[in-house]
């Protein structure tokens, strides 16, 4: 989800440029983290988001620094990178799985991608949140009809992680507090890694 949206200076967010893997341009619903709104800090918590920035394509990986509890860094991963995502597993303290609702025709390869990343070894005691964004759309498909396509009870059932899912809009801002509420809860938690 486009996180070069970076204004970060001065309100406890910076934005670095990617981490030098630029992969070939390409559009696939799902991606490992979000974009948050800039003016997100640990003084202002949820309530002071303010106008979310705004969103661009993502082209290779961006990192994003936020400034909960203690400094975090997100990293976004494009859906075209999914080959390489297991190469970040070893360094990551949640995950932040990103589908698009509304593109009814990549459900099937979205849902592939997350079984894989719940089957991965490394990732077997980190929280996962998965975000089905673009609810700003009118064609969006709806937290039910998305649950039912995945079949999200049976994958949540197996699952070694804990799982929680939410509707966002990372154009219009809609369920990132919720986000941010998930992320600062998951990162007190003594169990995570
Ligand atoms: N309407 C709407 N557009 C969005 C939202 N989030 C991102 N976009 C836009 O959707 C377009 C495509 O972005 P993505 O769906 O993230 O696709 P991508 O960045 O090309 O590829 P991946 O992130 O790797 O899947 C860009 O122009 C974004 O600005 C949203 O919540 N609502
Ligand atoms: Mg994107």
């Amino acid at each position: 989800q486009g996180a070069g949206g970076g204004r970060g200076a001065g309100c406890g967010v910076s934005r670095m440029p990617g981490g030098g893997v630029q992969g070939a341009r390409c559009r696939l619903p799902f991606r490992l983290v979000l974009n948050l709104p800039a003016q997100l800090s640990s003084k202002e918590g949820a309530k002071g988001l303010g106008e979310p920035p705004a969103t661009l394509p993502t082209v290779g990986t961006n990192l994003t620094d936020l400034l909960l509890q203690r400094k975090i860094t997100i990293r976004e991963l494009g859906g075209c990178m999914g080959p390489i995502w297991p190469s970040y597993y070893g360094d990551c303290s949640a995950v932040l799985f990103m589908i698009d609702a509304a593109n009814p025709t990549q459900v099937a390869s979205s849902c592939i991608q997350l079984l894989s990343l719940l089957s991965a070894e490394q990732l077997a005691s980190v929280s996962v949140l998965i975000l089905f964004n673009k609810i700003d759309l009118p064609c969006y498909m709806s937290l039910v009809e998305m649950k039912s396509l995945f079949r999200m009870q049976d994958i949540v059932s197996c699952a070694m992680q804990s799982v929680t899912m939410v509707e966002t809009s990372a154009r219009d801002g809609t369920g990132l507090p919720d986000v941010l509420q998930w992320l600062q809860a998951t990162l007190r938690d003594p169990s995570c890694p």
